[in-house]
């Protein structure tokens, strides 16, 4: 009951209601019976093939082994001309299967041509445009060939993955974890910034290390064991960077240590091509793909690309006016030092140009860093203040600006910051702030590295002059001021540690002017730019006078010490990674050179802030202050748009006619111009006299003369007689001295007093023992306050309770 027997469910019945005609034509075999043979038959059948099966039946590692094997029987039949997609490779399913949740189905034309030589097991050294998917050229192969050795936990260390910064290396390791997620191996990123022993712990069962060069050279050194496995493949991604001058020495400890057995790979968008470098590593037959080496231009064909020319003293309005002007736009600003960026940053905050601002540089906390990253990244409208060590490999989601606040140091950095737009098919624009002494040689450059740029104009009437508000600032926080001091000297050595010469001058800067740009009034000192200028004025007139023939080697040497100890600074500028590290050196020599203007800087900076407003030097500018609640001004920013070339239709002619009432501040008069100004003015010197309570009249400013000289005439001509002066102090100088020798002549007569007639008596007062001594009450000498006081003289009137011993007691109570 409940379940329909078949004859009722339609097909049987058909069957059945046949007349069944058996072999003895009374019926056949009775159909029940032979349903049941058949049953058991097939039952039969069944468990012999289960038992076969199971009796075949082989461990997953051997079923792997065999399809592993399968795939490297089609390694070599790799024809990278027919490969599209990831599929096309012979990949494993485990990491077909993370390329295709991550969404990477086609492939791009350097994974299409170093994928396949990197599963063949060479070496391989791929160059391709910025933003061309050079990160999954190498992560693919290397899941590949832990897979390929079925590498486990117990094996160690087998792919060490070297960037950098840690930025990159992070960036790295999340690719990694997507991609390689239904992989079983271990992965971890070691860039510093945490305990070193936890690392050093930890660093032993990773499959996969992802590292920045100084914090791997780190735990080697802890650690040799852990990354000296028996088959390793190190990928050096921007290879041409980890190799230069600024990783030398930590990158040759690594190669030493490096297992003989290994697969090289580098990459990255500017390929070293020094055989020096490749030697250092040892590369087996390397193969070396350059991608887009025969393509017209270097750079993304979705970037456009434009400079400007600027002078130094409107690089800030100008980028202040930009930003007003993208306000919806994410833009990253690329500068020389970290300490521009944390001046400009603050300073940029506090003029609120309307969009969210963040800033990333070397000298920051690494969880800081994090931070700001992932904040970038997430935003959809914001400005990033960034030294060079965003400029290589970033990959920030939807930029569409890159400005280069500073010229950048050769063409090849040029490449790599506009690189941090326009990436994978995206479009993206960027901008070139160049000085004009810097103009000629860095469009050379660029030019021969296939870099289109276009110049445009900018238009100085849609300048917003930020000056003023900056100097305000500053007038009111000290720390800002400080900071704007280390940015101009900071700045200024970046300038002056470049190599090329022909591009950068740091003696060509306008410095005052460069001053007065970041709100500064005065230029603070730069000693090693007057050591420079020296030593350069030094060679001059040695080589003008002929005399060097004797003394070729003594300046070859020094130039060459300076060389090398440039090259050594320039070496920790550019170390990005080690900026951390390093640039403590550098920048504490820069802090203690700010800090050591200090002093002098105050003085010499109320001094000049007169000056300026004496010599006549413009403290404002006929540009209109930008209100920041202003709407009308802000719609007429909007207009502002460096975009197109030639967009306001100015040639530079009409751009430096327009701009030059404005930048052409007055040039800085010398010392002694300025105090003939002075003297000319006969300016007065103010003075305030007090009375005592007697009636006698005392000046109190400028101090009173002490010595007996005449009055000097001045004070009624006005200004400085400088003969006269000097006459004054050698007189002033005479009658201290005087006085001093007299005093020094009393205090050994009365100690000889003393000594003849035996220190007698004392005095109690006030819980105090006092020496009762010549010349009035005990304790109260003037001593301490006089020439030749130390200071004890004031020891029994200051500290009461105490008893003065009686050398002391003597010298507290004399010539009262
Ligand atoms: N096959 C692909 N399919 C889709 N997107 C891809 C593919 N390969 C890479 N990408 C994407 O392209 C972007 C750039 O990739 P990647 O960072 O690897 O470039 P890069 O060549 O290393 O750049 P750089 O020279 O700046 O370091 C990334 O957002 C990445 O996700």
């Amino acid at each position: 009951m409940g379940v329909d027997p078949p004859a009722l469910r339609g097909f049987v019945p058909l069957r059945i209601q046949e007349p069944f005609l058996g072999s003895d034509g009374m019926g056949g075999p009775d159909p029940v019976r032979s349903f049941e043979r058949w049953k058991k038959q097939y039952t039969k059948r069944k468990n012999k093939l289960r038992l076969q099966r199971k009796q075949h039946k082989r461990p997953e590692w051997q079923l792997e082994r065999e399809h592993i094997a399968r795939l490297e029987q089609q390694y070599p039949e790799i024809n990278t001309n027919e490969i599209v997609r990831f599929s096309d490779f012979p990949l494993s399913k485990k990491t077909l299967k993370g390329l295709q949740e991550a969404e990477y189905r086609m492939v791009t034309e350097i994974q299409r041509q170093t994928i396949g030589l990197a599963l063949q097991g060479k070496d391989v050294l791929g160059a391709a445009k910025t933003g061309s998917g050079k990160t999954l050229s190498f992560i693919v192969p290397a899941l590949e060939t832990l897979y390929r050795q079925q590498w486990t936990a117990m094996d160690g260390l087998g792919v060490l993955i070297i960037s950098p910064t840690r930025e990159l290396a992070y960036q790295t390791f999340e690719v990694l974890r997507k991609v390689g997620k239904n992989h079983d191996f271990s992965a971890g990123l070691i860039i510093g910034g945490k305990d070193l022993k936890q690392e050093s712990n930890t660093i032993h069962q990773l499959n996969i290390l992802i590292c920045t060069p100084g914090r791997l050279l780190q735990l080697g050194s802890k650690n040799p064991i852990s990354i000296q496995p028996v088959f390793l493949i190190p990928v050096l991604d921007e290879a041409d960077r980890i190799l230069d001058m600024g990783f030398a020495d930590t990158m040759n400890a690594i190669i030493e240590n490096l297992p003989k057995n290994r697969q090289t790979l580098l990459f990255s968008a500017t390929q070293t091509k020094s055989v020096k470098d490749l030697a250092r590593l040892s590369l087996k037959d390397p193969e070396y793909i350059w991608v887009h080496e025969k393509a017209k231009f270097s750079t993304p064909a979705t970037l456009e690309q434009n400079y400007i020319v600027c002078e130094l003293q409107q690089k800030i309005c100008m980028l202040y006016s930009f930003l007003r002007s993208h306000l919806h736009k994410k833009s990253i600003v690329f500068f020389a030092s970290c300490k521009e960026v944390q001046y400009l940053f603050r300073v940029f905050c506090r003029l609120r140009p309307g969009i969210p601002m963040l800033a990333l540089h070397g000298k920051q906390q690494q969880m800081k860093r994090m931070e700001v990253y992932n904040d970038f990244v997430r935003k959809k409208s914001a400005v990033l203040f960034a030294t060079d060590v965003s400029a290589r490999g970033l990959d920030f989601p939807a930029v569409n600006w890159v400005i280069q606040f500073d010229c950048p140091e050769d063409a090849n950095t040029y490449i790599h910051r506009v690189g941090r737009t326009a990436r994978y098919k995206e479009g993206g624009e960027a901008l070139l702030i160049l000085l004009p002494s810097e103009e000629k040689g860095m469009v050379e450059q660029l030019s021969q590295r296939k870099v289109p740029v276009n110049n445009i104009k900018i238009n100085p009437e849609k300048l917003v002059d930020v000056q003023k508000k900056m100097q305000a600032f500053l007038a009111q926080d000290q720390e800002l001021k400080e900071r704007a001091q280390r940015c101009f000297v900071s700045y200024l050595r970046s300038v002056y540690l470049m190599k090329n010469k022909e591009v950068f001058d740091v003696f060509k800067l306008p410095l005052a002017e460069y001053a007065i740009s970041l709100g500064l009034a005065v230029p603070p000192r730069v000693r090693f730019l007057q050591k420079a200028q020296k030593q350069v004025s030094v060679t001059e007139s040695m080589e003008s006078k002929g005399h060097l023939e004797g003394q070729d080697e003594d300046i070859g040497s020094s130039i060459e010490n300076e060389k090398a100890e440039e090259c050594s600074e320039k070496t920790s500028v550019q170390t990005v990674e080690k900026e951390e590290v390093e640039e403590e050196k550098v920048v504490g020599k820069f802090s203690i050179e700010a800090s050591d203007t200090e002093g002098d800087l105050s003085q010499e900076q109320t001094e000049s802030e007169e000056d300026a407003a004496i010599s006549g030097i413009p403290k404002t500018d006929p540009m209109q202050f930008f209100d920041d609640d202003d709407d009308e001004d802000y719609k007429d920013l909007d207009l502002l748009t460096v975009k197109r070339h030639n967009v306001f239709g100015l040639e530079v002619e009409d751009f430096t006619a327009l701009t030059a009432p404005n930048l052409k501040l007055k040039k800085k008069a010398t010392k002694t111009q300025e105090a003939k100004k002075v003297l000319k003015r006969k300016f007065k010197v103010n003075t305030k006299v007090i009375f005592t309570e007697d009636g006698e009249l005392i000046q109190q400013c400028p101090p009173a003369q002490k010595s007996i000289v005449d009055k000097p005439e001045e004070e009624v001509s006005g200004g400085i007689n400088l003969d006269k002066a000097r006459e004054r102090l050698q007189a002033e100088d005479k009658f201290d001295k005087e006085e001093y020798r007299k005093k020094v002549k009393e205090k050994h007569r009365v100690s000889l007093v003393l000594h003849q007639e035996g220190y007698v008596e004392t005095e109690e007062e006030g819980g105090r023992v006092l020496p009762r001594t010549l010349g009035g009450t005990a304790g109260e000498g003037v001593l301490g306050g006089q020439p030749g006081g130390d200071g004890h003289g004031y020891w029994g009137r200051d500290r009461p309770g105490e008893v003065c011993s009686q050398g002391e007691g003597r010298e507290s109570g004399e010539a009262g």
